[in-house]
């Protein structure tokens, strides 16, 4: 494999005489440079900077190389078939297929490690693969190569009852690891709906509709095995290491936990479980309008009841659901609840926000306490993206995703509404909304780009309406592709230029994932 790459070894002294050999550079860096450039002159910066140009990435994988791959993995591990490749090569989400140039099933963190090093020393893109269920196209493989798919790896390590914690590999998904725990009447909460793998879930900060009572990733991983891109293989929180606190050294845990792929790969994860509550109930209640179903959210909230989920859902929303899942619910802006504890907090949590939720005129309060009733509630409302797709046939699921702080919250959706309407837009939202974290779904039909052009502009209208209201333009789905442009504007120039140093250093071959997270 040869290596193109196009080494700037420049220090920022150097860079000042040679502007010109910019031109080569991509725009990021360009930008990246000109800011280090000013920072240097006005001498706040002494950082010497190594950049690679996006050129260095390989564009083919040579007959060869697959030959490696397969003396590593086995012959049957690796694939370069059309319809694999195919697989391999988008989310669930509106992005368009980007193949890799190769699909390979590792069997064990050596094969995960060892892959890794070939990649490195060949600058050959390299690019995780979870189970697929991602939003914004984090595994299209937008420069080739090839693509790690770690789903295989499906043994739980340790489940530490008495600590609440276990450990997991890479292909366990959270409904796997669900079912295998269910005897020790523990569970792992956070659910993004989909069954997603739990280290993919670590990968992009999954959350979901359970996170108001349990958090989301960010509080529940306490450790995650990484294989770094030369094949170095750590741990995050140092080998065996489990304790609910830690002040020891930098947050490595954080660092990749929403890294995307884009830092190493995470071929183990320790996390939280919690108890299956005593009780548990839930309860679907509707409004006369948007701001009643929202300020009834923030009162719950502000009141400081412990409730585990509490889900908005607009009218358009409930008439895909109804539609799809076969429900016969009001087509109102509506909340769906749920309360989890002992009998007595459960039925106190229940007084408090039926309460509220009267006060700003909600009604007709249907309650499902067995669990089968429950269960094909909170199932249908983890369909609403195949219910909302199947409104328009053809179509694929472009979703918005912005969090804001609660207090915020009902102002943000009120005008967000407005934006639609005047937009001429139609796009149901749903929302986790005791997050003050909302979707906007939209479908994408390929054969009319000028409506995803439309589309495109109000989320990034969204974006920055949460922005300003300090709130994230993606609160749960990552960067991905979709908002490599509206990562400067939300961290800054500074935040921007501090992520792209640590880029650097884990990954300075820029084989990891390429093209993700930063701005093109
Ligand atoms: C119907 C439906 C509904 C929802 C969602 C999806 C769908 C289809 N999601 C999004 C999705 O489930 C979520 O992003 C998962 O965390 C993705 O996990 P996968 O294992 O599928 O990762 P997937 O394979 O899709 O990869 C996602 C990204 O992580 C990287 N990656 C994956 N595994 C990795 C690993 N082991 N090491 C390093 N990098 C890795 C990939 O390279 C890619 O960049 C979601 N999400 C959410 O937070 N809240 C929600 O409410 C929903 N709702
Ligand atoms: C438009 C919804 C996107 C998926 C999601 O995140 C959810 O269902 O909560
Ligand atoms: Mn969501």
């Amino acid at each position: 494999m040869r290596d193109m790459s196009m080494t700037l070894d420049l220090t920022l002294t150097s860079l000042l005489s040679n502007c010109d050999r910019l031109q080569g550079v991509n725009m990021f860096s360009q930008k990246f440079i000109r800011h280090a450039l000013l920072l240097s002159s006005r001498g706040k910066s002494g950082i010497r900077c190594r950049f690679r140009s996006t050129q260095a990435i390989a564009e083919k994988v040579t007959d060869g190389f697959v030959e490696d791959l397969r003396s590593i993995v086995g012959k049957a591990n690796v694939s370069t078939a059309e319809a694999v490749r195919d697989q391999h090569g988008h989310d669930e989400s509106y992005h368009e297929t980007t193949l890799p140039d190769a699909v390979v099933f590792a069997q064990s963190v050596e094969h995960v490690s060892k892959v890794a090093k070939l990649c490195n020393d060949n600058v050959v893109p390299l690019i995780p693969f979870g189970s697929g269920t991602g939003l914004e196209g984090g595994i299209n493989a937008l420069k080739g190569g090839v693509c790690l798919d770690i789903s295989q790896m499906k043994n739980v390590i340790e489940v530490n009852a008495e600590d609440f914690d276990c450990t997991v590999e890479s292909g366990v998904t959270r409904g796997e690891l669900n079912s295998y725990i269910r005897d020790t009447g523990l569970n792992f909460p956070v659910d993004p709906g989909a069954d997603a793998s739990v280290c993919g879930m670590c990968a992009t900060s999954a959350s979901g509709t359970n996170a108001v009572r349990y958090g989301t990733m960010r509080e529940n991983v306490l450790n995650m095995e990484v294989v770094l891109a030369d094949g170095t293989v750590l741990w995050t929180a140092g080998k065996n290491k489990r304790s609910r606190k830690t002040s020891a050294g930098y947050n490595l845990t954080n660092l990749f936990v929403g890294s995307e792929g884009t830092l190493g790969i995470i071929t183990k994860a320790t996390i939280r479980l919690y108890g299956i509550p005593e009780a548990t109930l839930s309860a679907v209640v509707h409004f006369p309008s948007i701001q009643e179903a929202v300020d009834t959210t923030v009162q719950v909230m502000q009141c400081g009841v412990p409730i585990a989920r509490i889900e908005f859902l607009d009218e358009a929303a409930i008439d895909a659901f109804n539609k799809y899942s076969k429900f016969d619910m009001k087509v109102a802006p509506s909340l769906f609840l749920e309360f989890h504890g002992s009998p007595s907090s459960v039925e106190e949590q229940k007084e408090v926000v039926e309460e509220i939720a009267k006060m700003n005129n909600g009604s007709n309060f249907k309650w499902a306490t067995n669990a089968d009733e429950r269960n094909r509630l909170w199932k249908a409302r983890h369909e609403i993206v195949y219910a909302c797709t199947a409104l328009v046939p053809g179509s694929k699921p472009y979703s918005t995703d912005v969090c804001v702080p609660i207090s915020n919250l009902p102002a943000v959706i009120v005008q967000t509404k407005e934006m639609l309407k005047k937009e001429n837009l139609v796009g149901p939202i749903v929302g986790h909304v005791g997050d003050g974290n909302f979707h906007i779904f939209f479908p994408v039909d390929h054969d009319h780009p000028e409506a995803l052009t439309k589309i495109k502009a109000m989320s990034e209208k969204m974006s920055l309406l949460a922005m300003e209201m300090h709130g994230t333009c993606t609160g749960e789905h990552g960067i991905g592709m979709g908002k490599r442009e509206l990562l400067e504007k939300e961290v800054g120039i500074e935040g921007l230029r501090a992520m792209q140093i640590v880029k650097n250093a884990f990954d300075p071959n820029q084989i990891l994932n390429p093209g993700k997270i930063f701005p093109v």
